[in-house]
């Protein structure tokens, strides 16, 4: 068998790494060949919940789960790790948008930028979930300079899944057979949630989503507000922020960065822009990407872009700009 690999999942003690570390640790993730130390980082007030969290993960009995390391002590969770899940942060309440989050959050991903660069391993792979993701991974990756900025990344899978759902929904068929939908840009509500490359399997035979659905207005309008504002209907059903689904979407992102996906399929990850499709350069942008076995990925170039998508990708792009901006400040300040 391989050696161990080293996982750390940050806010371990909440309500994603709940429904998250069951999956990890049981290898849905890294399959099942391959065994791991989950190392569990929250903050002190949290160390008496996250002993039951490590008492439970341990009663699973999982036969790939080598170690479970509970820490409220950064610089040593951040230790040797292969693999950062960096989930802890606050969670918005209703009426509230995910940049409002910026001031209370942006300052951890700094902290943990730096513990990265000081204690993980230099190829070390991070997906960071505490919103606003995107900036939160924009700071966190320039406060560790010494590792490549492309093991930088924030999770829109959650998006890329709540877009093919919908769409899966409308024609009736499996969530399976929808592919290749593209979340551009920021996991906020200027998302852009984008069909024109997506296709589905109907009857055997792989066809556009467009001539599929057969209703470019409802594509065009209410599809993508209902992505755009799914996080928001959660919290205003459930009182508290998608943790479930967030959960699965997280194994989905890293799953598929680790092992990569097959040929003619991507998928969108929020990544380091190097200016594809003119977005800014250094951005942590949501782009299709493809992934492949090595650990790798890249941008999926030359997609047709259209004026109404150009619209939607810039104005996503100037949000993220200007959240950039208030970022550094509050983190120079
Ligand atoms: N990118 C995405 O698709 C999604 C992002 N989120 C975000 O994920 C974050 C976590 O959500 P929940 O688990 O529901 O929240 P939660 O409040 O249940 O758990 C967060 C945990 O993080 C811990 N924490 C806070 N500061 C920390 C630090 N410096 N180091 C380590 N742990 C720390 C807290 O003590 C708490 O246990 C929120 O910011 C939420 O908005 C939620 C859903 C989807
Ligand atoms: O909406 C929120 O605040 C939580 C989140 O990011 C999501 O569910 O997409």
């Amino acid at each position: 068998m391989a050696e161990p690999l080293r996982v750390l999942v940050t806010g371990a003690a909440g309500q994603i790494a709940y429904s998250l570390l069951y999956s990890v640790a049981k290898g849905d993730v890294f399959g099942p060949n391959q065994p791991i130390i989950l190392v569990l980082l929250d903050i002190q007030p949290m160390l008496g919940v996250l002993e039951g969290v490590v008492m439970e993960m341990m009663d699973c009995a999982l036969p790939l789960l080598r170690e479970v390391i509970p820490s409220v002590n950064e610089m040593e969770a951040f230790k040797d790790v292969d693999v950062a899940m960096l989930v802890g942060a606050m969670p918005r309440r209703e009426g509230m948008e995910r940049k409002d989050l910026l001031a209370a959050n942006v300052k951890i991903f700094k902290s943990m930028g730096n513990a990265i660069d000081t204690q993980a391993k230099k190829n070390i792979k991070v997906v960071v979930v505490g919103n606003p993701a995107n900036t939160n991974a924009y700071i966190c990756k320039k406060y560790a300079p010494s590792i490549n900025p492309a093991n930088f990344t924030a999770l829109t899978r959650l998006d890329q899944n709540r877009a093919q759902a919908q769409i899966a929904a409308k024609l009736g068929v499996s969530n399976s057979s929808v592919k290749n939908c593209v979340i551009w840009g920021n996991h906020s509500s200027t998302q852009y949630p984008d069909v024109n490359q997506a296709v589905v399997d109907l009857n055997g035979k792989s066809m556009p989503v467009r001539e599929a659905v057969k209703d470019d207005n409802w594509l065009n309008n209410d599809f993508i507000k209902t992505v755009q504002q799914r996080g928001a209907a959660v919290i205003k059903a459930r009182k508290l922020s998608s943790a479930m689904s967030a959960a699965k979407a997280i194994v989905d992102h890293v799953r598929d960065w680790w092992n990569g996906v097959p040929d003619g399929t991507y998928v969108s990850m929020a990544v380091p822009s190097d200016g594809s499709y003119n977005i800014e350069e250094g951005l942590i942008y949501s782009f299709p990407v493809r992934t492949k076995p090595d650990h790798t990925y890249e941008i999926v170039k030359g997609l047709t872009i259209n004026d109404f998508s150009r619209e939607k990708m810039d104005a996503t792009e100037k949000e993220l700009s200007e959240e950039k901006n208030m970022a550094l400040s509050v983190c120079e300040s």
